[in-house]
């Protein structure tokens, strides 16, 4: 019998791997059904077959879904729509980093500055990405880890939107989301250099907004930072820098544990949040929250709610009031996407 419905996308590495193993391991694992979203069905089965190699009895699906392109999302959303009457959780979870560029000057300054804890914490100051153009003609940093998934959303309301039932969103955010990386005229962070922290801080602007708009359909949104986890993501941004050599440093990595309690280090630690986030009720949660997995330098992993860092009145009104501007700033094309902005 199914008793919860779990959508993870992003889900055969990395944060998104470890919560399924962590959700499956749980206590509360009997009468859940996994949903695996991923865009690679190769690792999506090698993910499938490792989680139930640990785990025979569980139900785990598979489902083909690239978030960076719309006419995936919405075959998706459909094949979703065929499978299942209902959804309970849906953890927003793929993400791309791409072409990272590390600025090595900016890291030994920073060392020696008042700020050095804020850059390991959050990396800001030194790293920087060279964004590409999807087929469809989106920014690929924020149709992968945001438009994908808010288009996602829009076209699963029959199943988390249903009377008398809550069903919870949860994003993965990032400590690297900034303010001022994301701009209103520049919704898509075409012109900077930070796509990244500008997706992450316009996918908490859009969790706010969420609330705003759908609390009263019964359907809440939350954010969480898993930290800095060592996965194919952080791999990329030294990619002269061998796997082994990370091994080697880990005893150092788990010394700045002692300045900064965000080195989650391990997939496991990073998923921390998200798996506290499962086991809460969303109508207790504060909407403005962002929930950070954190692990103390004896290795005890804790989630702790931070504010989202502050918006400007303009931006907040227009993430808020209402999603429509919102998203027709992001999709201008309102053509392709006649349907969903038809429906706002
Ligand atoms: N690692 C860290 O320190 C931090 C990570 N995060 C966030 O955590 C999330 C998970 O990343 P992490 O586990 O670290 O890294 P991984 O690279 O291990 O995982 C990323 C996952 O997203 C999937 N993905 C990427 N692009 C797409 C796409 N277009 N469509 C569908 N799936 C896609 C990847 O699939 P595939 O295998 O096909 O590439 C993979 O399963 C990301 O959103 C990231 O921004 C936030 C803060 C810190
Ligand atoms: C002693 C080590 C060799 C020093 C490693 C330096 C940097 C490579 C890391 C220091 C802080 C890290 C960090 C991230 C990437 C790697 C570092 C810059 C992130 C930006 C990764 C993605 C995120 O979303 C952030 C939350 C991470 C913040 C910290």
């Amino acid at each position: 019998m199914i008793n919860k419905v779990v959508l993870v996308t992003g889900a055969n590495s990395g944060i998104g791997l470890a919560l399924c193993e962590r959700l499956l391991g749980s206590q509360d694992a009997e009468g859940l059904h996994l949903c695996l979203a991923c865009r690679n069905m190769r690792r999506a089965h090698a993910a499938r077959s490792a989680l139930l190699g640990a785990h025979p009895a569980a139900q785990v699906t598979l489902l083909q879904m690239d978030t960076s392109s719309i006419s995936s999302v919405l075959s998706a959303a459909r094949e979703l729509q065929l499978r299942f009457n209902r959804l309970d959780y849906v953890y927003l979870n793929a993400g791309i980093m791409p072409n990272p560029q590390f600025d090595l000057k900016a890291f030994f300054r920073g060392l020696f500055s008042s700020s050095v804890i804020t850059m390991f914490a959050t990396g800001e100051g030194i790293l920087t990405q060279k964004d590409g153009v999807t087929p469809d003609g989106l920014q690929e940093v924020f149709a992968t880890n945001l438009f994908g998934h808010f288009l996602l959303v829009r076209e699963l309301e029959p199943l988390i939107c249903q009377p008398g039932q809550t069903s919870q969103l949860i994003w993965t955010s990032s400590s690297n989301a900034r303010r001022s990386a994301f701009s209103v005229e520049d919704v898509q962070h075409r012109k900077g250099s930070e796509p990244y922290s500008s997706s992450k801080y316009a996918s908490d602007l859009l969790s706010l907004a969420i609330n705003t708009r759908y609390n009263k359909l019964g359907l809440y949104s939350s954010v969480i930072c898993p930290g800095f986890v060592m996965t194919n993501l952080t791999y990329g941004i030294l990619p002269s820098f061998p796997a082994f050599l990370w091994t080697l440093l880990m005893p150092l990595l788990w010394l700045i544990r002692v300045f900064t309690n965000t080195f989650t280090l391990t997939p496991y630690n990073g998923a921390e949040a998200l798996v506290w986030l499962f086991n809460q009720k969303p109508e207790r949660l504060d909407p403005r929250a962002k929930y950070h997995s954190l692990t103390s330098v004896l290795g005890h992993s804790y989630t702790q709610p931070r504010q989202v860092s502050p918006i400007t009145l303009s931006t907040f009104r227009c993430a808020s009031n209402d999603v429509a501007p919102f998203f027709l700033i992001l999709f201008p094309d309102g053509c392709r996407l006649g349907h969903v902005t038809g429906a706002l």
